[in-house]
């Protein structure tokens, strides 16, 4: 793999033009990115001969890297409001169309597409992309609306926005893009979409776990615990969701036995699966010691 810092320098560099980037999207992307790449490394190598995409490819990498460091940069103007709203309009616009943005500024928007059209192994993933773009700003903006207002969720309406909102369909479909995964076929298979759906919710269920000291503290009630907790204040929240993951991880293992899908997604599921025992357990910058009471319990 390419050192850290340089892949590093590469995504601070490539930020500079968003307003509100901040060095933290950045080293959090490479940090999750490259404990992902790592996961599927042998798979990607073993693919390779079929792909011709070289698993330590640098720009490949990059790429790979800008757009998690994107995703967290999106995530953060919604929740703190780090750009105007006709700038995240406009934003928005651009990287779910491919085109320029139509504010001055955020040139990273459509260097990152024009980059990403470019070296996409199959032309489909990357309309995906796109889609797949528009659905997680589009549930961000959602889930913000209604943390803010005063109409509450359900529990059920809040996990149908979050499988979004977590984005790893857009974390998948741009490492298909880039090595090959065939991830625009294998969309067309109902089991596939249901993993897409029990992983993104199972990501979903850690990330509030693990973030709902810090949300709370911060007066945000787009996290499922505090929702939970509004609605039915003597339930047992954390063991209710802590339920709910294992339950959700039984069913995620019954498809992916039963299916077989080709390498790498075997190995890319189960990195995703683990990311609470790995990634936020390091990832001090953006979840730092005042979140660690936060729904914690020992990794499963
Ligand atoms: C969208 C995200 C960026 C990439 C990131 C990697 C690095 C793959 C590790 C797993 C999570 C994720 C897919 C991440 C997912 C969701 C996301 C926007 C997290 C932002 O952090 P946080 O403030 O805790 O989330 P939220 O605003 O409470 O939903």
């Amino acid at each position: 793999m390419i050192p850290t810092e340089s892949a590093l320098q590469q995504v601070l560099e490539w930020g500079r033009s968003l307003t509100g980037f901040a060095d933290e999207h950045a080293v959090e992307a490479v940090r999750g990115g490259q404990y992902i790449l790592q996961c599927i490394q042998p798979s990607l190598h073993d693919i390779s001969a079929r792909t011709g995409r070289d698993p330590q490819d640098e720009k490949l990498i990059v790429a790979f890297y800008r757009e998690l460091a994107l995703l967290f940069w999106l995530d953060d103007c919604n929740d703190l409001g780090l750009i105007a709203p006709e700038q995240l309009a406009a934003v928005e616009q651009a990287l779910g169309q491919g085109v320029p943005c139509a504010v001055p500024g955020f040139e990273g928007c459509a260097v990152l597409r024009a980059s990403l059209a470019a070296l996409a192994y199959d032309r489909r993933d990357y309309t995906e992309l796109l889609n797949d773009t528009r659905c997680y700003c589009a549930a961000l903006r959602a889930g913000h609306a209604q943390a803010a207002g005063a109409e509450r969720w359900s529990y059920a309406e809040y996990l149908h926005n979050s499988i979004d909102s977590i984005a790893y369909a857009n974390v998948f479909c741009c490492l298909s893009l880039l090595w090959g995964l065939d991830m625009a076929t294998l969309r067309a298979r109902p089991a596939f979409r249901q993993v897409l759906r029990l992983i993104s919710t199972i990501g979903r269920l850690q990330n509030d776990l693990h973030g709902c000291a810090k949300d709370r503290a911060a007066g945000g009630a787009d996290n499922a615990a505090i929702l939970l907790l509004q609605r039915y204040p003597a339930m047992p929240v954390e063991d209710f969701l802590n339920d709910e993951l294992v339950g959700h991880a039984r069913m995620l293992h019954r498809v992916m036995v039963k299916e077989r899908f080709p390498a790498p997604w075997g190995p890319l599921i189960e990195a995703m699966a683990v990311i609470r025992a790995k990634y936020y357990q390091t990832s001090i910058s953006r979840y730092g010691n005042d979140a660690a009471g936060g729904g914690q319990r020992a990794p499963a």
